[in-house]
């Protein structure tokens, strides 16, 4: 039987300090020897996606309680991406996952908890509390803040439904009027919740139903939405089922790296290729697989991308549908279901709700005219009521989307495309590889020859795409913007952004070994690895330069000789030691952002610390 990790210190005379202090935070002689379930809580008053979690905090702790065990709440930090984009803020972003995934080790470890609850919901904070989980490896369920309402208005008499990069996109369109402008942003994000789109946060918090380390419609059911209650509820008494299994019974198989193993690694990149999820996820579920020692990289979601179709059309890819349409249509054990129809996910995988993944989509099947439950369960709705108030309304939709053939979730045969929303490039400009969101590119783009217009950085870029220096048929190369050169590793919707804005987005591509949001579309290809500052080839690109992508055969290549290739490195190396530094640009980096920097590794490992040099150095 493993012993409590909490019992270190509330056991034997010899920690009457600790117990004294714990009895100061609340508890009593019964709570000793029970199971201290840490929920790891992110809230905040800056991000939309936080804004309300405290308000789980008083339901967390009755749940866990009743269940037997003892909550303890902490807080991890946010930022938020929408608001840290295009400025020096979103330099942060990225290494904010590492910061979370540690801080959440320094709270479980320093205090000896034994299990943990992690309320997440933005773009770095289910990755690096998932970093956590498999790195500490003790019984944990995720619960996310759930997803933010669709915006609503009209605009020309015309019902729109909108999302933050509307906001983005007509803010800096010359052609929309103020009024409009204004009218979009103040009803692109109507809720409290992650932003409406299949974005990060929520391309994320759906995979993790997927990878199994969180219960079905967690990902999809809103924010603001009375059914959240449940999964809160279901969570906390959940979790001190696992520490029974595990600290009483020694059930092994419950612990995170048991359940999300290689076939959960597989089963999730699956998933989200087919619902086109945000590019980033590649570089978190790269990151968590190095945390679980899972053996997945950047070769089997190239080869997972090639035989998985596309099957659900969501935000920016469509204007039609959003998250919470994805939820009418059955949520993500409809799509994991259709998958498994065709043999593409393994079923039998375990999952935190105690089952396997086939009887998990069979319980919850909303195509079944039997099954009530889960029937009412994806008909919940959005509200239209402006608030940040979590659980606060019960509408739901006449009738679930259960339309496989032209609804939002389609099946196999039906699919959008039978290439996935996903794809990992390579070529003589990305020897490692680069990624593209291929689910957010229209077919006329998935083949592109065009000339190479070169910037230092993502400042530039956008100066260069508003003052119309960029035309129809360039390639928009953005390099020094990798995890080591900006560092960071930025995210970059202003420059798709404003792509769309000037009619560009879909005659010109954008290169860069920084990376994208969730809400970029176009012929965006980012994580181009190895990056400039680490002497990839992106740096050796000069304005003029051909280059050709191709989505079908997987190729991105600049149009060089080898010998041009090698006469352009020796030209880089003469530059001595500004050598594979940006020309001329100004920044300023923290000395915080340069600890990373040090020891960030490249886009195609997932960005994550050098463990080589860690250990080098102790
Ligand atoms: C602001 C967004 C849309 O959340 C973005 O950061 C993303 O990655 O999806
Ligand atoms: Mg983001």
């Amino acid at each position: 039987m493993a012993k409590l990790r909490s019992a270190t210190t509330t056991e034997g005379r010899k920690r009457a300090g600790a117990r004294a202090l714990w009895r100061a935070t609340g508890m009593t002689d019964s709570d000793f020897g029970k199971p201290i379930i840490a929920v790891v809580n992110s809230f905040t008053q800056f991000v939309p996606g936080h804004v309300h979690l405290n308000q789980l905090s008083e339901l967390m702790g009755e749940t866990i309680t009743q269940a037997g065990g003892v909550p303890k709440e902490f807080n991890t930090i946010a930022i938020d991406d929408g608001i840290a984009m295009g400025h020096g803020g979103m330099l942060y972003s990225l290494p904010s996952r590492d910061l979370i995934a540690d801080s959440v080790e320094y709270m479980v470890n320093g205090h000896c908890a034994d299990a943990m609850i992690c309320i997440s919901n933005c773009d770095k904070i289910t990755p690096g509390m998932m970093l956590a989980a498999l790195r500490l490896n003790i019984p944990v369920i995720f619960v996310s803040g759930g997803p933010m309402e669709a915006g609503k208005t009209k605009l020309a008499n015309i019902d729109i439904k909108l999302d933050l990069v509307d906001a983005m996109v007509k803010g800096a369109d010359e052609s929309v009027s103020d009024a409009d402008s204004e009218q979009v942003e103040r009803s692109a994000c109507p809720t409290c919740g992650s932003c409406s789109g299949m974005f990060t946060a929520n391309s994320m918090n759906c995979l993790l139903e997927a990878i199994g380390l969180a219960l079905p419609g967690n990902g999809t059911t809103l924010a603001t939405h009375k059914d959240r209650k449940q999964l809160y509820v279901e969570a906390g008494a959940r979790i001190v089922d696992l520490c029974r299994e595990y600290y009483q019974k020694d059930n092994q198989d419950v612990l995170p790296r048991a359940i999300a193993n290689k076939t959960a690694f597989m089963n999730a990149m699956v998933v989200d290729i087919a619902m086109g999820g945000s590019s980033n996820t590649v570089l978190h579920l790269l990151a968590a697989a190095q945390e679980a020692g899972v053996d997945f990289d950047m070769s089997h979601i190239d080869a997972l991308s090639r035989k998985t179709p596309f099957l659900c059309k969501v935000a920016p890819a469509t204007p039609e549908y959003h998250i919470e349409d994805v939820h009418r249509a059955g949520g993500m054990m409809a799509v994991v279901r259709e998958l498994g129809k065709a043999g593409l996910v393994d079923m039998s995988v375990n999952h935190v709700a105690g089952s396997t993944m086939a009887e998990l989509v069979k319980k919850w099947d909303a195509t079944d005219p039997t099954n009530e439950v889960a029937r009412k369960f994806y008909r919940a709705g959005p509200a239209g009521i402006r608030t940040t108030k979590a659980m606060s309304q019960e509408c739901r939709w006449d009738e679930g989307d259960n339309d496989r053939v032209n609804g939002c979730i389609r099946s196999v045969e039906h699919a959008f495309r039978q290439d996935g929303g996903l794809a990992v490039l390579s070529g003589n400009l990305a020897v490692d590889g680069c990624v593209v969101k291929s689910a957010g590119v229209v077919d006329e783009m998935l083949h592109f020859e065009g000339t190479a217009i070169v910037y230092e950085s993502q400042d530039d870029s956008v100066e260069g795409i508003l003052n119309n220096e960029v035309k129809a048929g360039d390639v928009v190369v953005i390099r020094y913007e990798g995890p080591r050169g900006g560092p960071g590793m930025q995210e970059m919707l202003y420059p798709t952004s404003y792509l769309k804005s000037k009619g560009l987005a879909e005659k010109c591509a954008l290169i860069t070994d920084g990376r994208f949001s969730g809400g970029t579309s176009g012929l965006s290809i980012g994580h181009v690895s190895p990056e400039a500052a680490s002497g990839g080839a992106i740096a050796y690109v000069e304005n003029g330069d051909k280059i050709i992508i191709d989505i079908a055969t997987r190729e991105i290549t600049l149009a060089l000789s080898d010998e041009e290739l090698e006469a352009r490195k020796q030209k880089q190396l003469a530059r001595g030691k500004m050598a594979y530094k940006p020309v001329d640009r100004e920044r300023y980096v923290s000395s915080a952002l340069k600890a990373y920097a040090l020891l960030a590794t490249s886009a195609d490992k997932g960005a994550v610390r050098d463990l080589a040099k860690l250990e080098a150095l102790s």
